[in-house]
């Protein structure tokens, strides 16, 4: 099969059709003004021969950003060795760099190149996604193949940087770039430099910002700014061929009644766009060692005090985009300090597997090891502080010595360790404590009887509040589940208010949520390829799978069944250890008497599932609550603290929620061991739903009040730090505040 490829600048040529999910970068390939394509594909996209269903998505306004958030892996994943294979067999020299092989570019003329560094093309080594430096043309690895391709056919030793160009925009995705533009463009001439304000107010603003001892000097030569209108604090991205003004990231200090001070970040383009390595402009061809910082003002601090260039990510804590590994390549030492807090040394850890181990070093936080700007102000020696880190490539065995500091951080942090809270669920909170990486929840519960619905909002509950999400949906597919998932972030029928839709989709759309592509049976290898590369990727920090037995395949019908099952569950487990990522896996109850309820034991298969797991949770249905329809949550085990319990749901079937409208509204029972007794469970729940009765009726607030108390608590008024989701949402409000300011 043949794919049409006149999408090379002046070439027109007929490319191999390797695999149909090549159709997926047919776009990337389209040459600017191609009549061809556009009129054939705009008009009728259809002319394409089976082409890939996201290519016709991509052209539909409705589904605009699908494509982004749903994880197309490739069928056979590409490995190191793969690329490695490619370009020797094509004769392209290569580099072996720490997350990237290193190739001379093509996309330079041979005179152009001749004075360069060279190896200037970057490839991935994880994912074949590639990115010459001196150009910025960027890539898939069909891409390059496709580049590569053309080149021997045409016989050409180079081509333009102009033969890629990205996913056609929409009119209406071109005029929000330009609007964006023009935003930044405003506020940054609008804004003063630190020289410029009179003494008394740059010193203000240094204070409320926490950066006193930061002189004039290192703020002008990072291009750090202030803008009245906000009080806020402005750190440019220049970037690009032209190394223009490309976005700017705005902080910005409230001030709490009690005097405390809060911070919130928003950036232009949105976070998911903002790919700033703040500090970048400033850093050396020659330079060999950098400093990692996960806020601005830390960058400001170990500039200031060591010397060393240093760089700040740019969404913090909260991921590090892989298109920012090639910046990254040429250190030979990177120093993560990425703040003071466990999240912070959590994250550096994480990120520091995706820099490469071996050449990367971590600052523990702990109270002489505070952030960079607090060590500075608190007159600390930070080139100590550096030298003190701690080599991140770990040895297998360790002693006591090792583990005390990090014993004593999960001490002193018991609140962060505990992880994030659901905020729609206090129950959950009260006993299971939070939502932390690298564990293994098992959820269960009899057939139909809302697993998938009530998982969603549990999942979606931590994703609002930043944590980076990625569903494995096998049993239904992701637009029911997205439509379900929609329906809970606003706590209403969209059916009936159709003209919010936009408005609640373009919320919802921010979210750091993603979807596996897969429907129905798949292999486990599959899955957990996928599950790999999305860590990766978008350094997804929950994963749910629903559900397990989708990934048994023929052997269901086998005799082995549990051992596959088995198996499988291992396979999560390790998973999640290794990679520092939840799993929340459903898996089907065994069949119990339809008046008895579920236990520990009911989960089918053998006893592996509950042992690999550190939560057990089950969706009771029978006995224990008589009123039709009414749920109670049992967490069976809890390997954080041992904490079990359960508390009854109401299923609100408008907005598929079961979360409680009113706090406080349903009574927990706290039980110590793994077997709560029912008909006692059932005469408390029943008790305490008796009770309270009249008062809820009288209080459950109308949607709009749902919509009101969903946007604000959970997206508008969380902090901006370390959360990804949260921090777009506090865009809204500042640009939003700078707009009426205007
Ligand atoms: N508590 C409830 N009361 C009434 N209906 C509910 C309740 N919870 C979910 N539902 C509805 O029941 C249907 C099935 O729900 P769901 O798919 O979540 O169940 P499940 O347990 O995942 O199913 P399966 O066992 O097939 O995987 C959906 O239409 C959902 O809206």
């Amino acid at each position: 099969m043949w794919r049409f490829g006149s999408l090379l600048k002046g070439a027109s040529c007929l490319l191999p059709f390797r695999e149909a999910r090549s159709f997926r970068h047919f776009s990337v390939f389209l040459v600017r003004h191609s009549p061809v394509w556009s009129a054939s594909a705009q008009s009728s996209p259809t002319c394409l021969r089976s082409p890939h269903p996201s290519v016709l998505l991509s052209f539909c306004r409705s589904f605009r950003k699908n494509a982004k958030s749903t994880l197309d892996i490739p069928v056979t994943p590409i490995t190191v060795t793969d690329i490695k294979q490619y370009l020797r067999s094509k004769e392209i020299p290569f580099h072996d760099g720490y997350s990237c092989l290193h190739a001379p570019s093509f996309f330079l003329e041979p005179a152009e190149a001749a004075g360069r560094d060279g190896f200037t093309l970057f490839i991935d080594k994880t994912t074949g996604q590639f990115l010459c430096k001196e150009t910025l043309v960027e890539g898939s690895w069909e891409d390059l193949q496709d580049c590569v391709e053309v080149m021997r056919k045409e016989g050409r030793s180079c081509l333009s940087p102009d033969v890629l160009l990205g996913y056609p925009e929409s009119p209406e995705e071109q005029e929000v770039k330009e609007m964006e533009l023009r935003e930044v463009q405003r506020i940054w001439s609008a804004s003063v430099s630190f020289s410029d304000l009179p003494d008394e107010e740059a010193q203000l603003v240094r204070t409320m910002f926490g950066i006193d001892k930061v002189s004039n000097a290192t703020l002008k030569r990072f291009g750090v700014r202030f803008f009245k209108p906000t009080k806020s604090l402005v750190f440019p991205w220049f970037g690009g061929r032209d190394s223009g003004l490309r976005g700017l990231k705005l902080l910005t200090a409230k001030c709490a009644g009690d005097g405390a001070v809060t911070y919130a970040d928003a950036t232009l383009p949105k976070p998911s766009a903002y790919h700033n390595l703040f500090g970048l402009p400033l850093v050396g061809r020659k330079d060999s060692e950098v400093v990692l910082t996960g806020r601005e003002v830390d960058a400001l601090a170990v500039s200031q005090a060591t010397g060393l260039p240093s760089l700040t990510l740019p969404r913090g804590v909260s991921c590090l985009p892989p298109v920012l590994l090639p910046y990254l390549e040429q250190f030979k030492r990177v120093t993560l300090w990425l703040g003071g807090d466990i999240n912070s040394w959590e994250a550096s850890k994480i990120f520091s597997r995706k820099l490469g181990l071996k050449r990367c070093s971590l600052v523990r936080p702990g109270e002489l090891q505070p952030c960079p700007s607090e060590a500075l102000e608190r007159g600390r020696s930070l080139s100590r502080i550096l030298k003190a880190s701690i080599p991140a490539a770990h040895k297998s065995i360790v002693s006591f010595r090792q583990l005390r500091d990090d014993v004593y951080g999960e001490l002193a942090n018991k609140e962060l360790v505990a992880g994030v809270k659901w905020s729609r669920f206090p129950e959950l909170n009260k006993i299971l404590k939070g939502h932390r990486k690298g564990e293994l929840t098992v959820f269960t519960g009899p057939t139909g009887s809302g697993k998938t619905t009530f998982i969603s909002e549990f999942a979606l509950d931590l994703c609002i509040q930043g944590v980076n999400t990625l569903w494995g949906s096998f049993e239904i597919n992701n637009v029911r589940l997205a439509k379900i998932m929609l329906t809970q972030f606003c706590m209403q029928r969209l059916e009936d208010n159709l003209e919010q839709y936009d408005a609640w989709a373009d919320k919802f759309e921010d979210l750091p949520l993603y979807f596996m592509t897969f429907h129905g049976q798949q292999s486990m290898k599959t899955v957990l390829d996928t599950m790999h590369h999305a860590v990766y990727l978008y350094d997804i920090s929950h994963v749910v799978i629903d559900n397990l037995q989708f990934m048994m395949g023929q052997e269901n019908l086998s005799v082995d069944k549990f051992a596959v099952q088995d198996q499988i569950i291992g396979a999560f487990r390790k998973f999640a250890t290794h990679s520092s990522c939840h799993v929340t896996l459903i898996i089907h109850p065994r069949k119990e008497e339809d008046d008895k309820e579920l236990q520990t034991a009911s989960i089918f298969g053998t006893a592996k599932a509950s042992q690999e797991a550190d939560n057990v949770l089950i969706l009771q249905e029978k006995k224990l609550v008589t009123v039709p329809g009414r749920r109670s949550l049992q967490i069976a085990k809890n390997r954080f603290d041992g904490d079990v319990g359960i508390f009854p749901l109401e299923f609100n079937k408008s907005s598929l929620t079961f979360s409680a409208p009113l706090k406080g509204r349903n009574k927990l029972r706290k039980v110590k061991g793994d077997k709560p007794d029912a008909t006692e469970t059932e005469e408390k729940v029943e008790k305490a739903e008796k009770v309270e009765k009249p008062a809820r009726a009288a209080k459950t607030p109308k949607t709009e009040k749902g919509l009101v108390r969903v946007g604000a608590k959970g997206v508008l008024e969380g902090s901006a730090k370390g959360s990804a989701g949260v921090g777009e949402k506090k865009q809204q409000t500042v640009f939003e505040e700078v707009i009426k300011t205007k």
